[in-house]
């Protein structure tokens, strides 16, 4: 996928796509909390996105707290989101069920 930063209109549209992503206050990157039943669960769908992370060689920026994943995507090689961005957050959602 493209690691071309993606300009307002396009990262509005692909935000359209993805219920719960919205933008960082601050940053060129989006961001979206993830809750589960507990903690294996958080843990669980992190190891699954940590394997994809690797798969795409892309990563995210997070913070678990018991049943709670606070998610930042962005590119920081662009310097802001990018296609990379919403192909990992969709996986995220998807793996989230
Ligand atoms: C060398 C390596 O391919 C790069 O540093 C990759 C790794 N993972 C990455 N992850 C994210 N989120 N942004 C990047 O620019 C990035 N770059």
């Amino acid at each position: 996928m493209d690691a071309t930063r993606l300009d307002e209109l396009q990262r509005a549209e692909a935000l359209a796509g993805l219920p719960g992503w919205a933008p960082v206050p601050g940053r060129d990157a989006i961001g979206k909390v993830f809750r589960f039943a507990d903690f294996n669960a958080a843990f669980g769908w992190m190891s699954r996105v940590a394997l994809m992370a690797e798969r795409l060689d892309h990563h995210p920026e997070w913070r678990n707290v018991y049943n709670r994943v606070e998610v930042v995507l962005t590119t920081h090689d662009a310097g802001g989101v990018t296609g990379r961005d919403i192909v990992l957050a969709r996986f995220m959602d998807a793996a989230a069920g």
